[in-house]
């Protein structure tokens, strides 16, 4: 249904709130730079749309080391109503540390909504992971597919490297979904080294909607280069592509996408949503500004 819709908008210029003066997508995006071409690629599985869960306007970003309890705890200090995502927290470390598991997974109650961001690549452990992280009731359950780093995506296939199998993506999200009782969201990249079409990109969401319960998807709006750079290269030098989040939008109406990347004031923030943008997720000014 996704892909018919999208071939019905084939001649038509991807969205642009009008009168918006700002520049955060001027010439990204725009009617002499369409960008991203309706996708046909993939199948046409039907998807049931988003459903009552709907995607937080503001969220903060999950980030290794720095949104731990403590930060979190601030950051609800600051915001009443931002969503706030955990570190990820590898799926291996919850099984195994099963009789440990506050250490990792406890929160206080007024950190909620808030969403646990899990990485792994195994579904059996994703699963097992998914059932002892269930009795913590975080608002969402999140899978990394978008981490570029050596130390996840080297060891065992996961992080960013997962969007190059969404078969796999799919029967995980499958997984985690069955073992759960909140909705469930995937945080990926645009592409991964040269998988890097907007076709590509298509596939991968049309895969893991038709495969599981997903239906909420939050677009690291860069690719990753999984050799050569380290992970805070992979936050600056990809271009960011913001026509791929916006013809994500068109091309799949029953989903919702979270924009992320390179976003770092209250008013980009603001147009973004205006643009259309479902949600919007900050990271680092998230954390070195602390007020946007
Ligand atoms: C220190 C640090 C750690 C991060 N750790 C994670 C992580 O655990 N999981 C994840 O999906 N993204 C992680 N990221 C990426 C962010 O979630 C976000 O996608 C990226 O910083 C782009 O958003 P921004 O431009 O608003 O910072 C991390 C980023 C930073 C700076």
């Amino acid at each position: 249904m996704a892909m018919r819709s999208a071939a019905k908008h084939a001649l038509v210029t991807p969205p642009l709130a009008p009168g918006i003066s700002g520049a955060l997508f001027r010439g990204r995006f725009s009617p002499r730079n369409p960008g991203a071409r309706p996708c046909r690629a993939a199948s046409s599985s039907p998807a049931p749309a988003a459903g009552k869960h709907l995607p937080p306007l503001f969220s903060v970003a999950p980030m290794m080391d720095w949104t731990d309890n403590h930060y979190r705890t601030l950051a609800r200090l600051i915001s009443r109503h931002a969503w706030l995502y955990t570190e990820m927290v590898v799926a291996e470390t919850i099984v195994h540390q099963k009789d440990n598991l506050d250490r990792f997974l406890a929160f206080p109650e007024d950190q909620h909504p808030i969403v646990l961001q899990i990485g792994g690549s195994n579904l059996e452990n994703l699963a097992k992971a998914t059932k002892l992280a269930n009795a913590y009731s975080y608002d969402e359950i999140n899978l990394n597919c978008g981490c570029p780093s050596g130390k996840v995506a080297g060891h065992g296939c996961f992080g960013a490297r997962l969007m190059l199998d969404p078969e796999f993506v799919g029967d995980a999200m499958s997984a985690i979904a069955a073992n759960c009782d909140v909705p469930v969201s995937v945080k990926c990249r645009i592409g991964v080294d040269d998988h890097d079409s907007y076709e590509e990109l298509c596939e991968f969401v049309d895969k893991v909607v038709s495969k599981s319960p997903t239906r909420h998807f939050i677009i690291h709006a860069r690719k990753a280069l999984l050799n050569g750079l380290s992970p805070a290269e992979n936050r600056k030098v990809p271009p960011l592509k913001y026509e791929y989040y916006f013809a994500l939008l068109r091309d799949f109406p029953q989903v919702k996408f979270t924009l992320n990347g390179g976003i770092t004031t209250i008013d980009e923030v603001s147009l973004s949503i205006r643009q259309g943008a479902n949600g919007v997720m900050v990271g680092r000014a998230a954390y070195n500004k602390y007020v946007l």
